[in-house]
Parts: C-alpha cells; structure tokens; sequence
C-alpha cells in the first residue's frame, strides 16, 4: 500500500517558482490498477518521479507499506519504471535486457537464468530470447520494457505512458496484455495516461488532475457516471451541462428543478453546494432519451441529426435557451425519420443527472 500524503513539488525559486504538485494525498492499495489521468502539464509525471526517487518533493511524505520511501535512494525502492521510450540497450539480445536489472543487483546466475525465462513466457517473447532489441518491432520493444521492469519482482511498477508511441490497434492489444500482467503479477501498476479511453478501460481507480492536484479519486464507472466537478466531467466523455435549482440535497441524493419547471431526482457528491441555489447539472449524451415535447423534462427543437454508424447524435436546442446532445445506439431496422426543426423533447430517468461542485 502506497500513502501519499500532502505531496507538493515547487520547482524554481522567487519569481520563477511553479507548483507542479499541490497538496497531493491519495491511497493506493496493493495490488491496484491505478492510473493519473490529467492533461498535458498536470503533474502525473512529476508524482511518478517523486513515487520512483528521481526527484524529492518540497514537501510531504510518501510511505510504502508503512516505510517512509523518501530516505532511500531510487535504486532500493521496491519501485520499478517503465518509461515512454522503452530506454533499452539496443546491442543487448532481448533476453540480456530482462536480465539486465538483475546482474546490477547481483542476483546468483542461476536465479537469473529462471527469472528471464519466466518473464520472456510472461510476455510471450520466447521466440526472440537471442535477438538484439534493435531488431524486433515496437510492440515487442514495449514487451521487452516490461519484462525487465518486472523481472526484480518490484511492489511498485511506475508507467509513464507506454502505450503512446504504438499505433491504435497495438494500443488496444497492449492495454488487455497489461491489465493482464497486472493481475497475474499481483503488482501495484501506477500507469500515467492523458487518454481518458486508456484509464476507463484499464484501471481499478482512476484519479484525475488538473493543475498539480487530484480533482477526484474513483472507479472508471464512478468517475464517468458521476463527475464532481465540471472540470472532471468536460475531460472525460461528453457531457451536457443543464442549469437547475437544487431543491434538497442529503447524502448523495439530491432532487433539482430544471428550467422547464419540472422536478428529478439527482445525484450530488458530499461536498456538493448547498441546496436553495443555481446549481449545474451534468448528463451524459447516452443517459437521455428523446421524448414528447409536451411531456419531456426539456422541450426543444432539433437542430442536426448526426449519423456515426454505431450511434446517432440528436442536437436539440432547449426552450430555455441552452443546448442537448443526445446520443443514441443504431439498430438495423431503426433509422431515424425526424426532421431537423422538429419540436422534440429530451428526458433521463432519475439519479443520472450528477450536480457539480463547481
Ligand atoms: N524540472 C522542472 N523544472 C521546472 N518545471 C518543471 C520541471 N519538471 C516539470 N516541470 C513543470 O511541471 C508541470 C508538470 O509537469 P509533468 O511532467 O508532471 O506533467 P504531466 O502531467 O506529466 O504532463 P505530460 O502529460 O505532458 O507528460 C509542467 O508545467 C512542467 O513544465
């Protein structure tokens, strides 16, 4: 278990001073699939390299199963990187690679021996065991980078977007082979990513940032379902964002009136604004439905029909002024006979709306 508590990194001094992390404190449990999510300049790389030891924060602390990790030097933390360019010796045979990590930390030979083998089985690279890495592709590159990084058994594996330099569909054959690495491995992964896809479909938990600090910690579902703030909810996926009047908030259920005079329940996060104000609301283009105006719980026109061949887009302007993207799956005997200037009416059930912090 890693405990990050109050992490801040300054860089520069006076003037030129920039906080790169601010006040960082998370969790992250033995065992997890965690990613950083964050756009570019966030701080994900700058919490990696704290975590690994290639920088000291300002200040706060970082523990690993209870032991402070700052007093030790990079080198004997149970903590292993594997960075964005693979970083490998290019005249070492890919089995030297793996074995590389292990003669430093002067392993007896025959350990070694098995370890490489197991490794180059766990990343299905046996075949190329006697080839130099200058001579095998990128995605067996990215294999060879992750069986030396795996090879000395860290608690830690660091992962500062590896999946970014392959192309798409390599991309999505190693996000399965990593997630499965991580569950037959039983190591902590701690995988950087700005690729909000990457971090739904890999992670235990996601925690996104923006600007050295965590805005929320969750689940991939919570996360999506239920954004906290309008930043979280804007950086992954789509979102409408609806104003409304929150009425009543308790725990996370929380009941709002929309423009059109119409009542629904919401959902609301803990530290949500207090009820009896103008509150945003957001919903996800696939959680509403299109609806009879004279019923919907937002009345509009439609504007565009967009067609993208697994789903539909519906644009509807509001009657109160604001604008909906509805998204909605294609069926094969289901095409879409509305005309753009339609009256049209958009609706979603109660408890999908999420009320922003922010
Ligand atoms: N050694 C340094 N000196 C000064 N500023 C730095 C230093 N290292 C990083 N920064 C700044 O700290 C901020 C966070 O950088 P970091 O590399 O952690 O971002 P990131 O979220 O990993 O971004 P990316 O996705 O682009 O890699 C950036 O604005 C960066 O310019």
């Amino acid at each position: 278990m890693i405990e990050i508590d109050g992490a801040t990194k300054i860089f520069g001094a006076g003037a030129d001073a920039f906080t790169a992390l601010d006040d960082v404190t998370v969790t992250i449990d033995s065992n997890e699939f965690f990613t950083l999510l964050g756009p570019s300049g966030c701080g994900k790389t700058t919490l990696l390299r704290v975590i690994a030891g290639f920088i000291d924060p300002t200040r706060g602390s970082v523990k690993l199963d209870g032991q402070n990790l700052l007093d030790q030097p990079p080198y004997k933390r149970p903590v292993n990187t594997v960075f964005q360019s693979y970083a490998l010796f290019p005249h070492l045979t890919v089995a030297q690679n793996i074995a590389f990590g292990l003669e430093m930390l002067n392993r007896p030979k025959a350990e070694i021996k098995s370890t490489v083998e197991e490794m180059l089985a766990l990343v299905k690279m046996e075949p190329m065991a006697d080839r130099k890495t200058s001579e095998i592709s990128g995605g067996q590159q990215q294999r060879v980078a992750l069986a030396r990084a795996l090879a000395p058994r860290p608690k830690v594996l660091l992962l500062d977007e590896p999946l970014s330099a392959l192309d798409f569909k390599l991309r999505k054959e190693m996000q399965l082979e990593l997630k499965r690495l991580q569950s037959e491995t039983g190591i902590t992964f701690i995988f950087v990513t700005h690729d909000q896809e990457e971090a739904l479909t890999m992670s235990d938990r996601i925690a996104v940032m923006n600007a050295g600090t965590i805005r929320q910690i969750g689940g991939p579902r919570d996360i999506y379902d239920h954004p906290a703030e309008r930043f979280v909810a804007d950086f992954i996926g789509d979102t409408n964002f609806i104003d409304a009047e929150l009425l009543s908030a308790e725990g996370s259920a929380a009941t709002v009136r929309l423009a059109s005079g119409k009542e629904i329940m919401a959902r609301a996060s803990e530290d949500g604004p207090p009820a009896g104000g103008p509150v945003t609301l957001a919903i996800r283009p696939e959680h509403a439905k299109l609806d009879d105006p004279d019923t919907a719980l937002l009345p509009g026109t439609l504007r565009e029909v967009v067609y993208f061949g697994t789903d539909t887009h519906f644009h509807v302007d509001l009657e109160d002024g604001g604008s909906f993207v509805l998204r909605r799956q294609n069926q094969p005997d289901q095409e879409t006979t509305l005309q753009n200037g339609a009256r049209i009416g958009v609706s979603f059930p109660d408890g999908v709306g999420q009320v922003l912090r922010d």
